[in-house]
Order: structure tokens, then C-alpha cells, then sequence
């Protein structure tokens, strides 16, 4: 079907180009016929010779309508009528040229009319080839009925010149006949391979068309640039990433003209466009040898590119952009959400310590100084606790607002975690500057934070240290300023410390008597020392404080004061509380089986102990193996302990009291609102702090006091004892007050078990 219809188009070719040849040979066979009638009008018979003529003349202006049909109306005929009106045409015409030759009679000496006549059928039929050769039919169809009459007149002659003019006639013929179908093949051949060449042109255009359609329709911006670096393709996207008018890549720029036009657009930022235009084109310097390269800039529209070369196996280059901006808004975020505190919006602790490593190498390169403070707010746990974590939020927002606002720009300001901070101060030029610096903060951060309804006072202590007066690692640097907190909070809070040399040797204190520590419990070194506690009525001594000592090795007795701070940090405190109740249990029991029946031993429980969860299981265990009753026992907190979370240690002191077990609020008068929580605490002992008792008979005020805790823990139903009372005078004012207990060096120092047991033998045979 398919090679039908290509034979076909090939003969609509063939036949057009007959009918453009025949407009000019038509008109030839009209003239020329005319010219050889004139010729022969003397040697012919002018009647014969006139319809000869008259014929051609009509013959060829039938003809000369076709060819005007044809091309007016080339629908009127199919392609192989108009082929075989033709043929048919030449077929007529070559009859009437052929038969002119019967209008010379047979003579014995050639006419040369009729020879004249001869030429012209042959310079005729040459000339048909010629015009007719696209299509052999109509050639040959012209040619043979135009020769044919000649040779058959002169085989006929008796002379044997006609014989070889009609020999020479068939040569002729066979000749224009071997022509006409060379030319045939010919100009078939060269429409065929026209017609391929065509239908591959035309494949060819309509894939490029698909592939442009198919790259306009994606999102990602295509250029390719040949080998010789000019620009071959591109697509729509392209020209929206790059804000290129597609009439200027029509152009077929450069890539040098493209990388230009990009860096006018500001792509490539700020700068000299010569030399960005050089320094981008160094990758296409030799267009044989590009290496595959991709990266990302941001347009100055803020659009994201990602941009790929790859080169081309031919040389070239393709380029891709590809939007990638929400991508890239989203890492961003991500990234922003990594390094940042989502409450405050400060950076974070891991942004600082990369931030310090930096600060301090290029304050190494150019000597500057940086400051490092470190930060915690006073009582922070105090107000998340009472007012609310919402409200603990909204304080630490404000906190770390203040302190963007007091620190420049330049300094970094970070939430380490909880309520600490963390300050890289770059400007600061020398110490007072530092000293200033933190003041301004101490300062800001002790003004009240309204938020909400609420008023709420807080403050900070700071610790910080100097580089490179302490030419330490960042590292160093960073735990030299929380030692300086540590010190600042040790001092009174609220206050700055600056770290020094000094503190590191503590802290290596620290760390050793930690270590030590560790190996204490392991070879238990710990032992109990008792305090006895007197009644001011009778005198007799109604039970002991547990005070734990520390039997070092090389440094002897160590008093608690000295590791029990380092224990609570580190988790030690637990299993060394936990022996304190067994080794005091078991001092009960014992003195209760030997000396006494309502023995009571006092136990100094920790922070940390206090609100671990096994405390009362383990305490009750205890109870059972020691053989000790709830009523033996008491357990001494302090006001500290209960504050932070008022209601849990509520619940927990209940569940003390429910049990049996009396409990004794420690150091009384020293805490937050005593008064205030007294009631809830709902505690049996009060224990009045000895800083009251030891100034009680020099400063009015003392006195006052204890007398107003003494009749305020009377009217809740709680007895008092009196720390550390030393003398007579102490001792008869608390008894005119109607204080219930006293202990104190007066009565007896805390003293081993033995020494314990000699001294209450002493005191029974004493009353
Ligand atoms: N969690 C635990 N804490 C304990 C334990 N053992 C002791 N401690 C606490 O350590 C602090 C220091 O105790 P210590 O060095 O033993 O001092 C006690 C007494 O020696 C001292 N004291 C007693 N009377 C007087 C006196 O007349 N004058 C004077 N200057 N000091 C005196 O007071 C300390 C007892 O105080 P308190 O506990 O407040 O009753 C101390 O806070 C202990 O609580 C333990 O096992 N666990």
C-alpha cells in the first residue's frame, strides 16, 4: 500500500514535470511545425500541406488546453489519465510529424525538401526526449510514430542512399528510445531518493518537534551546546528559570554570549562581569573535555537552582536547572530547626561549641580576646514548680530576649538547655569591659518579667572566662566558665564569678574526692557518728542525730559537708543514704535492745534521696530487718528539699506520717517562706537553725524569732528542737521559751557508736 502510493507520488511528479515542459514545447511544435510547412510549400502540394499544418496547429492547442486544465483543475483526471492524455497527445502529434513524409512522392533522386524534412523529425524527436524524458511512455510515445512513417518511406525506396537513411532513421530512433528511458530511470531514481530524502526531512522534523514539545513541557530548564559551544536547544522552562527572552536564544548565542547575558542578570552576585564571565567559562575551555560538574546557586529573585553539566560523547554540553527552592526552603528550615532552641529561638548548644572552636582559631590568627559566659537563672525550678511550666516558658523567652538585646550582634547568644545560657563575646577589649558586660546582665536579668497577669523576679548568676588570659581548648574554656558559675552560685547567686586558676585546682579537688568517693563505698569507709539530742525538762537524752563521717584513709575523719555535695551530684548519694538508714537502724535497735525503750534516731535525708521513688519501700524494708518500730525512727529534710515541688513532697511527707514516722524540718528559719508552707508541710519537729540559737542572747531580734517559731510550731502541734546550742545561757533562755529539745555541743559533740554508748551510761548514772 505504502510503496503503491509512493509509485504513485513519483508519477504525479513525473507527469507535472511533463506538463511544465510541454507549456514550452507545445508552443515550439506549433512554431515549428508552421516553419517547416513553409519550407516545404514549394516542394509540396499546398492543399495537403495546409491541412498537415491545420492539424498540428489544432492538435497543439488541445494539447496546450490540456496543460491549462491540468493545472487548473488537476483533480479533473487521476494521475494516470493525465498520464495517458499526454502520452496520448505526444502519440498524435509524433503521427503527424511521421506522416508528412507520405506527402513526397517516390522519386528517383532524393528532394532535399525531403530531407529538410527528415532533420526536422529528428531535431523533433530529439527535442521530445529532451522535454519528455522524465516519462518514457510519452517520449517514446512521440518519438516512434514520428520516425516510424520515415523508415518504412525510405525501406521503401529503390535507392540505396533511402536505404541507409532509413537505417540510420532506426539507429537514431533506438538511440532517443535508450535515452529516454535512461533519462526515465534516471529523474525516477532522483524523485525517489527526493521522496526519501523528503520523508526522512520530514521525520527528522517531526521528532525534533516531539522532543521540543516533550522538553517545554517539563519543569526542569534544558540548554545544550554543541561542540563548537553554540546553543542548539533549549526549552520554555529555561528561559522562566533564567528570565531569557526565547527571541535571544533563537539567536543561537554563545556560551560565552549565555554565561554574559546570566552574569548582567546578577546569577553570579556582585563583581566585575568580564571576570565572572572568564571565571565560569574556564570549565568550557576545552569543549572536548568537560567533566561533569553540579551546584546550586540562588537567582537574585530567590528562586534555588540546581545546575548539571554533563558533556556530549560528540563534544557539547547539556545543562539542566531544576527549581529546587522548596527544597532548599525546607533544609533550610530544617536546618534552622537543628541548630536552633524552638522555645527561644536562640541557637543551640551544639551551634555554640562550633561557634567557640571558631571564635577561638581566629582569635589565635588575629590575638583578639573572647568572653564566654555561662549562665543560670536563680530559682528557675522554684518558679517552674510554683507558677507553672507555661510561665517558666515565657520567663526564659524574656530571658533570652534581654539577653539578645544586651549582647551585639556579633556576639553569639545560645540556650544551653533548661535556664542556662551562654554568651561568645567577641568585643570585649579587656577585663573591666567583661566585668561591665556581665553586670549589664545581671542587671536586666534581676528586673521583674511581667507576664500575664503576673509579676515575676528572677535573677542569674554568671560564670565566664577570658581568652586568651586563660589560654585553654574551647573545650577548657567552656567548663572553666561553668566552674566559675558553680562559684558564682556558691557565693549567693545573683552574682558574677570570673574563672580562675584557683577554681580549677577545686575542681580537680572535686573530681579526685569523687573518685575517692566511688572507692569509699566499695571498701566502706563511711561511718556514723551520734549526736544526742537532750529533752529540756527532764535532761534525759531521748534520742541522737546520725551524722556521717568519712573514715579516709590518709586524711582521716572527713566531715560530711566536704563530700556529701559531690555524692548528690553524682549519683553517690543514694547508695551511701541507703547505708546511713541501715547503719542507724541497726544503732536504734541495739541502743533500745541495751540502754533505753524509746530510743529515737534522727536521719538527715538528701535532695535526691528524698525524691527517689524506692525511699519509703527501702526505709520500711529496713525497718523489718532491724527490727526497729516507726516511732524509733525519724527523718530530718530540710525546707530546700520540700519547696521545689511543694505538692509531691506533701504527698511523700504524708506517707512518712501515715507509716508512723515522724518527720523534722532541718535548719528551720534559714529556707524561702517557712511560715507559709508550715502548715501544709504538716512536719512533727521543727529543728530552730543554730544561727538563731547561737546569737539568740546577743541580738533581741534572735530571740524574737525563736520565740515566735517556737509558739507557731507549738500552736500547729509540733515540738521544737534547738540546734546547736553551746552554753547555759543558750539553754535557759530556749527553756523560759518553752522550747521542747535542745542538741548541741553543750549537751555532746556527734561521737562514735562506743563513745555514744559510754556517754549515755554517764549521763543515766549522772540523774
Ligand atoms: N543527707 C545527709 N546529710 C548529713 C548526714 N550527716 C550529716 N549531714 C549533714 O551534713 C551537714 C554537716 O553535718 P556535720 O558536720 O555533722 O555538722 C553537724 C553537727 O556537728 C553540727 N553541730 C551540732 N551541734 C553544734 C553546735 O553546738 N555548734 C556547732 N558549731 N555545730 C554544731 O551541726 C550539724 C548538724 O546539723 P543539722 O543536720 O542541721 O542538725 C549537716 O547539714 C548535716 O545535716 C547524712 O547522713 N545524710
Amino acid at each position: 500500500m505504502g510503496s503503491q502510493k509512493h509509485t504513485e507520488d513519483i508519477l504525479r511528479e513525473q507527469i507535472s514535470m511533463l506538463y511544465q515542459g510541454g507549456k514550452v514545447s507545445v508552443p515550439v511544435n506549433i512554431i515549428t511545425s508552421l516553419i517547416l510547412a513553409a519550407l516545404s510549400w514549394p516542394a509540396l502540394d499546398h492543399t495537403s500541406l495546409i491541412i498537415w499544418a491545420s492539424a498540428m496547429v489544432m492538435l497543439s492547442i488541445l494539447r496546450l488546453f490540456s496543460c491549462f486544465l491540468y493545472f487548473s483543475q488537476p483533480r479533473l483526471f487521476s494521475t494516470h489519465g493525465w498520464a495517458n492524455t499526454f502520452v496520448a497527445g505526444s502519440v498524435l502529434t509524433g503521427l503527424l510529424w511521421g506522416s508528412i513524409i507520405f506527402l513526397f512522392p517516390h522519386q528517383s533522386t532524393l528532394s532535399p525538401y525531403l530531407l529538410i524534412v527528415v532533420i526536422f523529425i529528428a531535431g523533433m524527436t530529439a527535442g521530445a526526449t529532451s522535454t519528455s524524458g522524465t516519462y518514457f511512455k510519452a517520449s517514446a510515445g512521440f518519438v516512434v510514430p514520428a520516425t516510424a512513417p520515415p523508415i518504412a518511406y525510405f525501406s521503401m525506396g529503390s535507392t540505396s542512399v533511402e536505404l541507409a537513411i532509413s537505417i540510420v532513421l532506426i539507429v537514431y530512433t533506438a538511440m532517443l528510445l535508450r535515452t529516454s528511458q535512461t533519462s526515465d530511470k534516471t529523474i525516477h531514481g532522483f524523485l525517489e531518493q527526493r521522496r526519501l530524502n523528503r520523508a526522512q526531512a520530514a521525520e527528522l522534523h517531526e521528532q525534533q518537534e516531539l522532543l521540543q514539545s516533550v522538553l517545554d513541557t517539563i519543569e526542569v530548564g534544558v540548554v545544550v551546546f554543541d561542540r563548537d559551544m553554540k546553543l542548539t536547544l533549549w526549552n520554555n522552562a529555561l528561559t522562566r528559570y533564567l528570565n531569557i527572552s526565547p527571541n535571544w536564544l533563537k539567536t543561537k548565542p554563545t556560551m560565552e554570549d549565555f554565561i554574559r547575558l546570566n552574569a548582567e542578570n546578577g546569577d553570579f552576585g556582585q563583581g566585575d562581569i568580564e571576570e565572572l564571565v572568564r571565571s565560569r567559562m574556564k570549565r568550557f575551555d576545552d569543549p572536548q573535555n568537560i567533566t561533569p560538574h553540579r551546584f546550586e546557586r540562588t537567582r537574585p529573585t530567590g528562586t534555588r537552582l540546581e545546575i548539571m553539566g554533563n558533556p556530549m560523547p560528540e563534544g557539547g554540553v547539556v545543562t539542566t536547572y531544576t527549581d529546587v527552592t522548596e527544597r532548599f526552603l525546607r533544609l533550610e528550615k530544617i536546618r534552622l530547626l537543628a541548630d536552633h532552641d524552638s522555645l527561644t529561638g536562640l541557637v543551640n548548644r551544639p551551634v555554640f561549641e562550633r561557634r567557640l572552636r571558631h571564635a577561638i582559631a581566629s582569635a589565635k590568627r588575629s590575638g583578639n580576646m573572647v568572653s564566654i559566659f555561662y549562665l543560670d537563672l536563680d530559682h528557675f525550678k522554684d518558679i517552674n514548680d510554683t507558677m507553672g511550666h507555661p510561665t517558666g516558658d515565657q520567663l526564659l523567652k524574656q530571658v533570652a530576649t534581654r539577653l539578645k538585646k544586651t549582647a551585639r550582634e556579633t556576639d553569639t547568644v545560645a540556650r544551653l538547655g533548661g535556664d542556662e545560657f551562654a554568651i561568645i563575646g567577641t568585643h570585649h577589649s579587656n577585663v573591666h569591659d567583661v566585668y561591665r558586660f556581665a553586670e549589664r546582665i545581671l542587671d536586666i536579668l534581676s528586673e521583674p518579667v511581667e507576664i500575664g497577669e503576673q509579676i515575676v523576679h528572677t535573677g542569674a548568676s554568671i560564670g565566664a572566662t577570658i581568652f586568651p588570659l586563660d589560654n585553654s581548648t574551647p573545650v577548657e574554656l567552656f567548663s572553666h566558665a561553668d566552674m566559675a558559675l558553680y562559684k558564682a552560685k556558691e557565693a549567693g547567686r545573683d552574682r558574677f564569678a570570673l574563672f580562675d586558676s584557683h577554681m580549677n585546682d577545686e575542681l580537680q579537688d572535686r573530681k579526685r574526692i569523687e573518685t575517692e568517693l566511688r572507692h569509699a563505698i566499695h571498701n566502706n569507709e563511711f561511718v556514723l557518728y551520734y549526736q544526742p539530742q537532750i529533752d529540756f525538762e527532764t535532761k534525759a537524752v531521748i534520742g541522737a542525730e546520725a551524722l556521717l563521717r568519712w573514715q579516709h584513709p590518709e586524711r582521716g575523719i572527713v566531715a560530711p559537708d566536704l563530700f556529701l555535695p559531690i555524692a548528690e551530684t553524682n549519683r553517690l548519694i543514694n547508695p551511701i543514704g541507703n547505708w546511713v538508714i541501715e547503719e542507724a537502724c541497726a544503732f536504734t535497735n541495739r541502743i533500745n535492745g541495751a540502754k533505753s525503750e524509746n530510743f529515737k534516731v534522727s536521719i538527715n535525708l538528701s535532695a535526691v534521696q528524698f525524691r527517689s521513688e524506692g525511699l519509703q519501700s527501702f526505709i520500711m524494708e529496713t525497718m523489718t530487718k532491724s527490727g526497729v518500730t516507726a516511732d524509733q525512727i525519724e527523718l530530718e529534710i530540710t525546707e530546700s528539699m520540700v519547696i521545689t515541688n511543694v505538692e509531691d513532697a506533701i504527698k511523700t511527707l504524708r506517707r512518712f506520717q501515715s507509716l508512723g514516722i515522724s518527720v523534722a524540718i532541718d535548719d528551720f528559719g534559714t529556707g524561702y517562706s517557712s511560715m507559709a508552707y508550715l502548715k501544709d508541710f504538716s512536719a512533727n519537729v521543727l529543728k530552730i537553725d543554730r544561727s538563731f540559737v547561737s546569737e539568740a542572747n546577743k541580738r533581741d531580734e534572735n530571740r524574737k524569732i525563736i520565740a515566735g517559731i517556737i509558739s507557731l510550731g507549738h500552736s500547729l502541734g509540733m515540738q521544737i528542737v534547738a540546734e546547736g546550742v553551746e552554753d547555759a545561757d543558750q539553754e535557759s533562755l530556749l527553756q523560759s521559751l518553752k522550747c521542747d529539745f535542745a542538741q548541741g555541743y553543750y549537751y555532746g559533740r556527734p561521737m562514735p557508736e562506743a563513745d555514744f554508748l559510754t556517754y549515755l551510761e554517764e549521763r543515766s548514772s549522772q540523774t
